[in-house]
């Protein structure tokens, strides 16, 4: 007889509008119907969601479901990388920003990205390695790696991903650059900097178009360093973010690698996937189709 699948649902009852608990008989109802036994873990406190993770993992789940922002979810990948089964991962979207599901079609709406969980059909996904963590779509450093600490829960319930867009121009304006090092693939880049920006994925930070180029299997970081300008620059260094044209800004160096060190005189702050992430120097790397995700069928 066939082994009974089992699927895991991470639940963050805190996420988003505090709605996560009125999703889960519905997913529990996808995942039973598709043969599933289902677990519910719900977390409670910061990393809960990494070691249920890890214990699916080493339960030999076959599926787990992250029901949360993108904090939950970066968690729950946490808990997933290097370990040696790996359950496919589905997402029910229910944070601000939800760069991640935005990059893989995954409908924003819980409802609708609920129905996703009975499609049959995933995709291989880069990780990217943030010195001994992990990251799915953004390591910012610079003035606007702190935005995203600056935005408001009521700013974030009323604005959505445009506060962070708001935030970030308003940080960008402030002329705060710094001398950067930023080595990689044998190559080097030295000078003054506003920002350094390494992406995985083409919608970021709540810049839906920031690295239009990104794919989330193409095993590269795409990085942007935005160079100091005087303030006359600014204007179409913005305007060209949003219009998805950053790396043909003239202020702006855009490189693609795999393996990328960045190191500073100063002890700079580092955001990763919006979070506070260590000091410099750090050291990134791009781990290749490392997690399978459920999408949408096409
Ligand atoms: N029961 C809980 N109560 C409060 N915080 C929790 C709880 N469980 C987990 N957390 C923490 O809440 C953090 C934020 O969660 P998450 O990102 O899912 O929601 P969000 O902040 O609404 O989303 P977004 O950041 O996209 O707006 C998680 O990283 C986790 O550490």
């Amino acid at each position: 007889m066939d082994r009974l699948k089992k699927a895991m649902i991470i639940a963050n009852p805190s996420s988003g509008k505090e709605e996560a608990l009125d999703h889960i008989d519905r997913i529990e109802d996808v995942l039973s119907e598709k043969g599933y036994q289902v677990t519910v873990s719900q977390t409670e406190k910061e990393l809960d969601a990494t070691h249920f993770c890890m214990d699916a993992c080493k339960d030999e789940f076959d599926m787990v479901v992250s029901l949360g922002g993108d904090g939950t979810l970066h968690e729950t990948i946490n808990g997933m990388v290097d370990q040696h089964h790996r359950p496919r991962l589905g997402i029910v979207p229910l944070g601000t920003v939800n760069d991640f599901a935005r990059a893989l079609n995954i409908p924003l709406d819980p409802e609708k990205a609920i129905d996703v969980l009975h499609s049959d059909q995933t995709t291989r996904v880069d990780i990217g390695k943030f010195n001994d963590r992990y990251f799915v779509n953004i390591v910012a450093i610079g003035a606007i790696a702190e935005a995203t600490y600056e935005v408001s829960p009521e700013q974030k319930t009323r604005l959505g991903p445009l506060a962070y867009v708001l935030e970030g121009i308003k940080t960008l304006a402030s002329d705060n650059s710094y001398p950067l090092d930023v080595e990689y693939d044998g190559k080097k880049w030295s000078g003054e900097s506003l920002l350094f920006l390494a992406a995985l994925t083409k919608s970021t930070g709540g810049f839906e178009k920031l690295s239009p180029e990104a794919k989330v299997d193409d095993g590269v970081l795409h990085c942007y360093i935005i160079k100091k300008v005087n303030l006359i620059k600014l204007g179409p260094i913005v305007t060209s973010i949003l219009r998805g044209e950053l790396k043909e800004n003239d202020a702006v160096e855009y490189f693609t690698a795999k393996k990328v060190r960045v190191s500073s005189e100063e002890a700079l702050v580092t955001n990763v996937d919006g979070e506070e992430g260590d000091r410099l120097p750090v050291d990134l790397e791009v781990k290749q189709s490392h997690l399978e995700v459920i999408i949408p069928t096409s």
